[in-house]
């Protein structure tokens, strides 16, 4: 028997030594452990001789540069810096691959996407409480929801929710129409009392200002109930019912008024790893605190609501056929037909739950962020906005009746909207980043070698990554690059989409994206599912409300900074405290400009 057994041995009889020998052996561990993760294996990480940042830090890395910035600000001065493969420091020196080289891109996202998986942090989460829809599965398990879902989101379905679209779209056409003529603002949109009172002093006829935001959100929501699983939430409405107003708020997280600190940001990790393990949900009954039942309660509220509205569609399909669903048209009720030809096993009733609540949480919020986004940029550039209206005017000259909506085909065929929507789509994509892990050893091609950081006279046409290596998705900063929109890449001009005679356009197209070059909603297999679904729903309500109002910034200074939590919503400036919002003047537009 060795020394160390026989210390095991009578450590086992001796229950106070044993627990000075495990404190002793935590507390050399513990601090050797650490010194090897931040400071020893850099030294052996594959990236090693990738070009990118210092680390700035032995605990939090790079992360304090990238959450003390805008969202995919310090990517994109990393890219000018580094070019378009950068090897930058998360937690405890942790080495994050950052990418922008198309063929790299192509690879990990489109070529070979699965074998780079959502890493489990980014999706289990929300799985827990959400169900396993196709945002939160991976490998066979999302080839199956993929290949039994893709059918319900064909163009033929999605043009055919254009009436819904617009349905909801003229509600809020009229509710804002009858605010601006009574002339009622709404108090929150403003910094405080004392401004709303100096304005509502000297403010002009037939003006209010309202958060744009708000309305957004009401509108989509209204939108994704019907379209998605003809389900009223009477958002616009404002008699949202307990589901919507649950789901609003406990799933959709708003920005802090202050900048994250690195280190809260590894307290809430660690604490969300802890919960993760153990089963500390299903102990949440038994903890008598009001905080944690409420998030409860508002967790099975959705789960046994998000079954109703299934079952009760179900039974429909069972008693009349698919096709008494909503017209066999809202997104359930087409996965209910293709699961019903591809046969039971296909889904199981667990996923197709999921796959409500995924919709609700995809396909809300993303829309409204992005219109928000847009109705500020148009605010800014009012040239661009003018020119929109003279458009959309224009094309519903042809209509027979002038009551009717533009359709499905009429709003794809209108060029500068489709140049508008692409250019606030890459400007400020909703989703500014995503990542992926490398499920095992690997070698990612580059479209141009770049120069070894460690011996320049090298060049690296591959990179070697290994097993577990997370890969930062700069969703936002590959729409900024100038390698690929110019040295104008962070201005907002629509005509760069649109190809013109006198060749100051330039159509851009090719590389990763779904929709051309940007990742707004991403590419490969894990890309948006709903991407034709959000621009139709994107166009059809920016056409409504750019032909009957005008919008303005509620002074002409006001600053606005982009916040992400999952996504990225707008913060005034000076006005964080207040939480997300989207200050707005708004008018009728005059009609004497028709032509
Ligand atoms: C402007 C609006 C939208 C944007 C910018 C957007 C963007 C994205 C992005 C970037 C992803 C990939 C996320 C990741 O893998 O990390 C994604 C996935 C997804 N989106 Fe969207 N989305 C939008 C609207 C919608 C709509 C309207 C729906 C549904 C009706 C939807 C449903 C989904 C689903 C189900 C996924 C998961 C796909 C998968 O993992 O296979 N999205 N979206």
């Amino acid at each position: 028997m060795d020394s160390i057994t026989l210390l095991a041995a009578r450590a086992v009889q001796h229950p106070f030594l044993a627990t000075g020998l495990a404190v002793l052996a935590l507390s050399i561990a513990v601090p050797l452990y650490f010194v090897a993760a931040c400071f020893v294996r850099p030294l052996f990480s594959s990236l090693r001789d990738l070009p990118g940042p210092r680390n700035d830090h032995w605990l939090h890395g790079n992360l304090g540069r990238i959450f003390g910035g805008a969202p995919g600000e310090a990517h994109i001065a990393w890219q000018k810096q580094y070019g378009n493969a950068v090897r930058y420091r998360a937690f405890f020196g942790k080495d994050r691959l950052l990418l922008f080289d198309p063929v790299a891109l192509n690879h990990v996202l489109v070529a070979h996407a699965y074998e780079y998986p959502r890493p489990v942090e980014a999706r289990a989460d929300l799985a827990m409480v959400l169900g396993r829809g196709v945002l939160f599965v991976e490998f066979d398990d999302h080839r199956r929801h993929r290949r039994v879902m893709n059918p319900a989101f064909a163009p033929n379905h999605m043009r055919a929710l254009t009436p819904v679209f617009f349905e909801y779209t003229h509600r809020l056409r009229k509710v804002l129409t009858q605010l601006v003529e009574s002339g009622t603002g709404d108090s929150s949109a403003w910094r405080n009392e004392q401004q709303r009172l100096a304005w509502e002093e000297k403010k002009p006829k037939g003006e209010i200002v309202q958060d744009v935001m708000k309305w957004m959100n009401r509108v989509t929501m209204d939108i994704i109930g019907e379209a998605g699983f003809g389900y009223h939430f009477n958002s616009l409405s404002l008699e949202h019912n307990a589901f919507g107003r649950v789901f609003t708020s406990v799933f959709t997280p708003r920005a802090s008024a202050a900048k994250p600190a690195p280190r809260d940001v590894l307290i809430q990790r660690f604490v969300a790893g802890v919960i993760r393990r153990l089963p500390l949900m299903s102990l949440a009954d038994w903890i008598p605190n009001p905080s944690i039942k409420q998030l409860r309660d508002a967790f099975k509220l959705v789960e046994v609501e998000s079954m109703k509205i299934l079952q009760a569609k179900k039974l429909e399909v069972e008693k009349d056929g698919l096709e008494s669903v909503q017209g066999g048209n809202d997104l359930i009720a087409l996965l209910l037909k293709s699961v019903n030809s591809e046969g039971k096993a296909s889904m199981s009733d667990q996923e197709l739950r999921g796959q409500l609540t995924t919709m609700l949480i995809a396909g809300h919020e993303t829309t409204s962020t992005a219109l928000t986004w847009t109705l500020w940029m148009l605010a800014r550039a009012p040239g661009v906005q003018a020119k929109l209206r003279r458009e959309i005017r224009q094309a519903r000259v042809g209509l027979a009746d002038p009551e009717d909506d533009l359709d499905s085909k009429d709003l794809d065929a209108l060029p500068y909207l489709d140049a508008v929507t692409r250019e606030c789509l890459r400007l400020e994509p909703p989703v500014t980043s995503t990542i992926r892990q490398a499920a095992h050893d690997d070698f990612i091609p580059l479209s141009t070698p770049i120069p070894s950081a460690r011996d320049p006279s090298r060049l690296i046409s591959h990179i070697h990554v290994r097993k577990g290596q997370f890969i930062f998705i700069p969703i936002r900063a590959v729409g900024l690059s100038s390698d690929v929109y110019g040295d104008d890449a962070e201005h907002f001009r629509p005509e760069r989409w649109i190809e013109s005679e006198d060749g100051t356009g330039k159509k851009i197209e090719g590389g990763v994206g779904l929709t051309g070059s940007n990742l707004t909603f991403l590419a490969g297999p894990r890309g948006c599912i709903g991407y034709k679904f959000a621009i139709l729903e994107y166009k059809a309500i920016l056409s409504v409300l750019i032909d009957h109002f005008e919008f303005d910034l509620r002074e002409p200074d006001m600053q606005v900074e982009g916040r992400a939590v999952m996504i990225t919503r707008p913060l005034i400036v000076g006005e964080e405290h207040k939480g997300n919002r989207m200050p707005l003047r708004i008018r009728i537009a005059p009609r004497d400009e028709d032509h």
